[in-house]
């Protein structure tokens, strides 16, 4: 069985300001940095082998705060980005205008191959996802990886490991540096596939932790 622990990065000034992400990027807060290290406390003892990030800098900051704690370099995987949210990156979400908001909620609310303008649709999110957990199963018999990633994509990610389609409501609280797991099973008295484990835990973090948006 493939163990697969999946991290949401640490708060970023832009979390903290509800602005719109994407594949933009802004550094983490102090609360950031303290809940990573908090995630990172957790998984200390877990039996981690590898800590793959989404390229973004707040996941890879993230990831360098775990990597410090759990003595393994980083790697990086472009794959593991947050969705991209074409024209209303780096927007305030107050700051919407009514059509903007509706544009913005497109792709959370069961439209199929709802995309923003020149951002990227659910599938095309989950697909690139898929692949890169997919890879994970060619590691070395007992590797543990541990992936630092973002809310629209974890939440993709875990949807769809359930079966649902990747344009399914999203029904699942992914807060910052909550701790989630999906295995890879293939026994004989279950379906062969992934399978979730845990989602949006936060039993580590000892202070407000925000919803992605
Ligand atoms: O702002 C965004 O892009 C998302 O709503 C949250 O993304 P994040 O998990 O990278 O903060």
């Amino acid at each position: 069985m493939t163990i697969v622990y999946l991290v949401r990065h640490g708060e970023t000034q832009w979390n903290a300001q509800k602005r719109i992400q994407g594949q933009a990027d802004s550094p983490l807060t102090e609360e950031g940095r303290i809940q990573a290290k908090q995630v990172a406390m957790r998984v200390k003892n877990l039996g981690i082998t590898h800590l793959i990030s989404s390229d973004l800098g707040r996941a890879v900051e993230t990831a360098e705060i775990l990597a410090q704690v759990l003595m393994l370099p980083v790697q990086t995987d472009k794959r593991l980005r947050e969705l991209d949210m074409g024209i209303l990156e780096g927007k305030c979400v107050s700051e919407l205008t009514p059509e903007e908001d509706m544009i913005r909620r497109s792709p959370l609310s069961g439209t199929p191959d709802a995309r923003i303008p020149n951002g990227e649709s659910m599938q095309e999110l989950a697909n690139r996802l898929h692949d890169a957990i997919d890879d994970l199963r060619m590691l070395p018999d007992g590797s543990v990886p541990l992936l630092v990633c973002h809310g629209l994509a974890l939440g993709c990610l875990i949807g769809t490991v359930m079966g649902l389609p990747a344009h399914a409501p999203r029904r699942i609280r992914l807060r910052n540096c909550s701790l989630s797991r999906i295995d890879y099973q293939a026994g004989e008295w279950l379906a062969e596939g992934w399978i979730v484990e845990t989602a949006g835990d936060i039993s580590h973090l000892e202070s407000h932790s925000a919803d992605e948006l």
